[in-house]
């Protein structure tokens, strides 16, 4: 099945734009921004079926929660893996957001965000659980183009942009000219693949079990300049064998190593991508560099790393982690100007 992406004025009629990404959703109400930038997390009373909390409640009440409650996540590697608890967590979301305003609001047509190459299954699945919430059409447009828009590329013009979107599961690459994709790779590799390298990292070279939220401050060490000696960090956790909270020293080398084995893959589509493309578009590129979005281009030392691996500057996008539904949300409004390529008259 191929899909054609939806002309400007069709994405004109859309009231709301939507981002169902593994991490986080996000609902952009045309003339309005972005209503709602939530965790795509649901926690559900598995003994009636009731949702007892949707976002960011329901995340924090992940591995916290007695029996009877699950936590679900919808959403992975991009594609709604769970319809139907996916459009219970958005009309939960937005009713929460925007209270009697969304019930008074048709969804008559949404924009959604979709990867780049995504299989069909995965662009029914947005479809129908946007179709849960009331809209009778839905525009899919592909992530990259709408993240280029939302970094302020002038992804219109004849000249190449390079943009890297790393999100929780996938990283997304592509150039673009004059509108449209050249070049694309989209690797199922993200901030969840760093973040779960540095958990196996100390599993096994220090039999400590790492709490999630302490996964995030050792991100620093992505960037850090290696210096020849051995600098180590002190690092609290849980003992995998005795259970009991301690600390070990962890050398700041063996991390960053961890962190950047997931990240070759993302090295690879860079590569992929440059070698599809014109080498007049490459030149373009050696002078503009790249533009990283998506949330994990918040990660400290990710632009470093990414600009020493490739010898190309690397910029980080403003907002990085909402680009993707902001590009969406100025197509939706008209604030993207067409691009005309009227046939010259003789
Ligand atoms: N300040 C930060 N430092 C490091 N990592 C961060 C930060 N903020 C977000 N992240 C990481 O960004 C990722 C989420 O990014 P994003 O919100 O773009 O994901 P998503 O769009 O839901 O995912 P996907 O595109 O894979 O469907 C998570 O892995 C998260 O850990």
């Amino acid at each position: 099945m191929t899909y054609t992406s939806p002309t400007l004025e069709q994405l004109r009629r859309c009231s709301v734009a939507v981002d169902i990404g593994a991490a986080r959703t996000r609902v952009y109400v045309r003339n309005v921004g972005v209503v709602a930038d939530e965790p795509s997390v649901a926690a559900v009373d598995i003994r009636t079926g009731a949702l007892i909390a949707v976002g960011e409640r329901a995340e924090q009440m992940a591995g916290r929660t007695p029996g009877h409650i699950r936590v679900a996540r919808p959403v992975a590697s991009g594609a709604v893996v769970d319809i139907e608890m996916a459009r219970r967590m958005l009309k939960h979301v937005l009713g929460d957001k925007l209270g009697k305003r969304w019930r008074r609001m048709p969804v008559l047509r949404a924009a959604v965000c979709m990867p780049h190459g995504s299989e069909p299954i995965a662009r029914r699945a947005a479809i129908e659980t946007l179709y849960g919430l009331g809209a009778r059409k839905v525009e899919l447009v592909d992530t990259l183009i709408a993240a280029a828009v939302g970094s302020g590329l002038p992804v219109e013009h004849p000249e190449a942009t390079m943009i890297v979107v790393c999100g929780a599961g996938t990283t997304q690459v592509a150039v673009l000219s004059l509108g449209s994709i050249v070049a694309a790779e989209t690797v199922p590799v993200g901030g969840d693949a760093i973040d779960r390298a540095v958990i196996q990292h100390l599993r096994n070279h220090h039999e400590l079990m790492l709490p999630t939220q302490s996964v995030r401050p050792l991100h620093q060490m992505l960037g850090s300049p290696g210096t020849g000696g051995t600098v180590t960090t002190e690092v609290y956790g849980r003992d995998v064998v005795s259970g009991l909270a301690r600390s070990v020293q962890v050398e700041t080398e063996g991390v960053r190593h961890a962190m950047r084995t997931p990240l070759t893959s993302v090295l690879d589509a860079i590569t992929t991508v440059l070698r599809a493309c014109p080498p007049d578009l490459v030149a373009d590129l050696a002078d503009r560099g790249i533009m990283l979005a998506g949330g994990s281009a918040l990660m400290p030392g990710l632009d470093l790393m990414l600009g020493q691996a490739t010898g190309m500057p690397v910029h980080i996008a403003p907002r990085p982690d909402t680009v993707a539904v902001q590009g969406l949300g100025a197509m939706i409004e008209g604030r993207v100007r067409p691009l005309v390529l009227d046939p010259l008259t003789a």
